[in-house]
């Protein structure tokens, strides 16, 4: 199926039209991911004018370009919020959540009501914190409200494995311990000899290098979104590592899970020694603590 196929009849509202909520839109409208795109920002300047550039791009897509106000958003099938404070050159994603609690709580009460089956992906940093702040507040399942979680990190880890491999992205299932074709990672000659920490740490490190050199990412969370949203219109049921609640945990986490049209379908936990279990579990404590006040 082509992705032009996908679009029939699913709407999708992006708030927040920013760097990253201009290149999302600009890469799912390449892709003619759904029918209608609405965008909304509270910068009603800046909002017309990404939506008359955006339009200016629409004629080799299929997907209608508009602006979009809250409440026509929160009836959207796909709603994507960007809105948020930016990561200043060596801010952690941490010193972020109080400014974007305050834009995220704003901008759910201005969707409401929310269409019952509307998958909710948040983009806006820090991402587990805001899902779990957005699955409390949206009145939505929790199955229908996700992150982009560690998506965007395990493409770059692909990417890095590609240039080592010479296989694609695609086939390339990472971290460490997984497969390309079936061969374990870690056995190709290639690989060990490599410094797996440093190159670990590359690739945790490629978004603050990226804001470091030009003040923001957007264009590979832009691909990872408009990815997702193929993922929900054709009921791919993809398994994608992305920010949902983790029962097992008690805490929104990045995991594998499975995304198809009714948001997360599974939750595939990879093999882990105790010592990941034990990292995972701190993550999930120091979670479990900023959304406390939602729970
Ligand atoms: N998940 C990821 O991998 C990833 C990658 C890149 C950026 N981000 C995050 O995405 C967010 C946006 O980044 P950016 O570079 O686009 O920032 P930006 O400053 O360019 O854009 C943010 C936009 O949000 C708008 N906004 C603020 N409050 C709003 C509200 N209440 N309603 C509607 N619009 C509102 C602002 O007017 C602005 O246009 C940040 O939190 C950033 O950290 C996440």
């Amino acid at each position: 199926m082509t992705d032009h196929a996908a679009s029939n009849g699913n709407r999708m509202a992006i708030i927040g039209a920013g760097s990253v909520g201009s290149s999302i839109a600009f890469a799912c409208l390449m892709r003619s991911v759904v029918s209608e795109l609405l965008i909304n920002d509270l910068d009603k300047k800046v909002c017309e004018g990404q939506v008359l550039d955006l339009q200016d791009a629409a004629f080799i897509s299929s997907t209608k370009v508009r602006v979009g106000s809250p409440k026509d958003c929160g009836q959207a099938d796909i709603i994507v919020i960007t809105a948020g404070a930016r990561q200043r050159p060596g801010e952690t994603r941490d010193e972020l959540v109080q400014r974007n609690e305050d834009i995220l709580k704003s901008v759910l009460g201005g969707l409401q009501p929310i269409k019952p089956s509307a998958i909710l992906i948040l983009v806006a940093n820090p991402v587990n914190i805001l899902t779990c702040m957005a699955q409390k507040l949206s009145g939505l399942p929790p199955n229908q409200v996700i992150g982009t979680g560690t998506f965007l990190d395990s493409i770059r880890f692909r990417g890095a494995m590609k240039e080592r491999l010479h296989v694609s992205e695609t086939s390339i299932h990472g971290p460490w311990r997984q497969a390309v074709g079936g061969k374990p990672l870690l056995s190709f000659e290639e690989i060990k000899t490599l410094d797996t920490t440093k190159e670990a740490e590359n690739v945790a490190r490629k978004a603050y290098k990226i804001i470091d050199l030009k003040g923001a990412t957007s264009f590979g969370i832009a691909a990872v979104v408009s990815e997702l949203a193929l993922c929900i219109t054709l009921n791919k049921l993809s398994v994608i590592p992305l920010s949902t609640y983790c029962d097992r945990f008690k805490a929104c986490l990045s995991f594998p899970v499975s995304l198809g049209s009714n948001g997360v379908q599974r939750i595939v936990y990879p093999e882990m020694s105790q010592e990941e279990i034990a990292l995972v579990e701190s993550s999930a404590e120091i979670t479990r603590q900023a959304c406390a006040k939602y729970l």
